[in-house]
């Protein structure tokens, strides 16, 4: 068949209503349709052939290969009623993290850049609102975990021999984009794209949206915000980066909900996860035993911070609180209160388990024993 004849017949058939074809014009038509198929396989109308490559606009079945999860890579956060419940965080995805100010986003945030350097993964970070060197502290105390802080009145610094190792340790594995180049998110993510071009970079924690100079973009403050979203979505799968994204919510009173993050809805259906950081202080004990009908003794309460999953797209999870033990001084999300947690400036060494010849060998956790992976993720969800 040549190609005049394929595309007359194809014009020929178009509209054809099969009731009123004769049998002739139906054989032909289905020699029409044979020869389709054929061409279908070996004509680079569904993408290229194999001397002449081009991306396919449609998906024939079995052009599609199957997923194969084993390629999936993700940074774990550490915790592990989050971790446990969605297996980390996967490369090539947006991340809203939300909470009311002061609730631990950015502490919670700088954390994971140091998980995901212990695993192996580098970071950027762009902060709005802290300055380099405060940014640099944070991520200090917490690589530094207690026992290599000493107190000085109501402060606490890296003990001196740490320091060093720490701040070479992390030299290459953390990046904090310099403020003075501009808050305009043009110019940061011209940065971010040329930086991830030069350098491997997992994972980008921009916090936050409130920071952002969204002038340059057009439309009213809603379309501005969910444009950017849109790109972050696109560059997190372009660059193959996890990106986290902190928006604050509208409301600062109240229980947190998905639906309260700001923005238009627009913002959370193009993330692939939502997570809001709770502090657990008397109005969120309150509001949830207003608004879940949680019981004053759950346990729940007895922790100082939570990470609430309301959307999952891989896995569909959603509406799993995952406890944390904040600890004050080194400013770390702990899985249980004496968890002693490992980075990787120092060489692994014997967690304290607690265990004496005399005694049961359970932690001082509340009551909770320390537990890891589902496992954990379960335990939180029975726990309330
Ligand atoms: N449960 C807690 N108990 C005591 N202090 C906490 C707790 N959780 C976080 N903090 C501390 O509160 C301060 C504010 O935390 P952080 O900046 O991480 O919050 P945030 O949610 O990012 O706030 P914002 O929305 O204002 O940026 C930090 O010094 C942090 O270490």
């Amino acid at each position: 068949m040549t190609r005049d004849e394929y595309f007359q017949l194809k014009q020929k058939y178009a509209n054809a209503g099969f009731e009123n074809m004769t049998d002739a014009e139906m054989s032909e038509f289905v020699s029409y349709s044979n020869t389709f198929a054929k061409l279908l396989d070996t004509v680079s109308l569904f993408g290229g052939d194999a001397l002449n490559p081009k991306p396919r606009m449609f998906y024939r079945m079995k052009h599609i290969r199957q997923a194969d999860r084993s390629k999936i890579v993700s940074v774990k956060s550490g915790l592990n009623g989050v971790d446990g419940r969605i297996h980390g965080f996967n490369k090539g995805e947006l991340s809203i993290v939300s909470g009311t100010n002061g609730s631990g986003k950015s502490t919670w945030l700088s954390q994971i850049a140091l998980e995901a350097a212990t695993q192996g993964f580098s970071s950027v970070i762009f902060s709005g609102e802290l300055r380099a060197p405060r940014v640099k502290e944070w991520l200090m105390l917490q690589a530094a975990g207690r026992d290599s802080l000493v107190q000085d009145g109501w402060m606490y610094h890296v003990e001196s021999s740490a320091r060093e190792k720490i701040e070479n340790w992390m030299d290459e594995k953390i990046y904090v984009y310099n403020n003075d180049f501009g808050l305009a998110v043009k110019q940061i993510m011209k940065a971010l794209e040329f930086f991830t071009l030069i350098m491997d970079v997992d994972v980008i924690v921009l916090d936050n949206l409130m920071s952002m100079d969204l002038r340059e973009y057009p439309g009213d403050k809603y379309e501005k915000q969910t444009a950017l979203t849109m790109e972050l979505s696109n560059f997190a799968k372009k660059r193959n980066v996890h990106i986290f994204f902190v928006c604050h919510p509208r409301k600062s009173m109240g229980l947190l909900r998905k639906e309260d993050i700001s923005g238009t809805a627009d913002i959370t259906n193009a993330a692939d996860n939502v997570l809001i950081v709770h502090r657990v202080n008397n109005d969120f004990k309150n509001r949830t035993m207003d608004f879940f009908k949680w019981k004053a003794d759950a346990a729940i309460y007895n922790c100082s911070n939570v990470v609430e999953i309301c959307k999952n797209r891989d896995l569909g999870v959603q509406d799993v609180f995952a406890e944390s033990y904040f600890d004050q001084p080194s400013k770390l999300f702990l899985n249980y209160r004496d968890e002693y947690r490992h980075y990787g400036w120092e060489p692994e060494k014997e967690e304290w388990t607690g265990e004496t010849p005399f005694d049961n060998g359970k932690h001082d956790d509340g009551g909770k024993a320390a537990e890891t992976g589902e496992d954990q993720g379960d335990r939180l969800e029975a726990s309330v």
